[in-house]
């Protein structure tokens, strides 16, 4: 596994950046021997399926230093973890309802010195705070997840997109957006990464 696909799409990348990413396939590896936080076939494409596919999001959005982002339902820490190495001055705090789940995030920061990640085992409703972004991904429909997160956002927008929700998706989304009554825009994938796991991915963002 190489991580010269990081630093195709992302050439500006620092060596310790760089240093970060490459050691995620063997934390991975060792945690999810342990705690099933990656589906088996996926380890062996870590880097495209997880951390590019998380990064996604960092082509629609540069997160200023000082920001705070949420990530809800984070899992083994995606799209969470690749963010906050890509952003190391803006504050990520992942949560998510199983335990065992933010123990492997925990570690997993732990052994990269994350010091901008803060993990919390908690479902995403009983989170307090306020965010200028929210993240997630694969977590439930977004008719669903908009209650969860609408009171949490700061009023005072900085960034180029107003505060609000960014969510990776994937395949024919009309649907499911038609129910949620939300107005999105859709960025897709596809514009940004030549593989073809990307055909039909995109980033939803709902402004709040
Ligand atoms: C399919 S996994 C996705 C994990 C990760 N986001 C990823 O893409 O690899 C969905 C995760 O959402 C979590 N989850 C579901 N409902 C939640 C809630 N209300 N609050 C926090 N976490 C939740 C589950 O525990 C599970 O870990």
């Amino acid at each position: 596994m190489t991580s010269e696909i990081l630093l195709k799409y992302f050439p500006e990348i620092t060596a310790e950046q760089l240093k970060q990413f490459e050691q995620l396939p063997e934390l991975y590896t060792h945690w999810n021997n342990q705690i099933n936080v990656i589906s088996r076939k996926d380890i062996d494409q870590l880097y495209e399926r997880h951390v590019l596919h998380s990064l996604g999001i960092a082509k629609v959005m540069a997160f200023k230093p000082g920001e705070k982002v949420l990530d809800v339902g984070t899992g083994g820490g995606f799209p969470g973890v690749p963010l906050a190495i890509m952003f190391p001055q803006t504050q990520f705090h992942l949560v998510d309802s199983i335990g065992k789940k933010i123990k492997v995030v925990t570690e997993v920061a732990k052994a990269l010195g994350l010091q901008n990640l803060k993990a919390t085992h908690a479902r995403a409703e009983q989170i307090d705070g306020k965010f200028d972004f929210v993240v997630s991904r694969a977590v439930t429909r977004l008719k669903e997840f908009y209650p969860w997160v609408k009171g949490k956002f700061n009023k005072q927008s900085g960034n180029v997109l107003p505060n609000g929700i960014l969510y990776l998706k994937g395949g024919d989304l009309n649907e499911e957006i038609a129910e949620s009554g939300l107005a999105v825009q859709q960025f897709y994938l596809k514009n940004y990464f030549d593989e073809e796991f990307f055909e039909t991915k995109q980033v939803i963002y709902v402004k709040v």
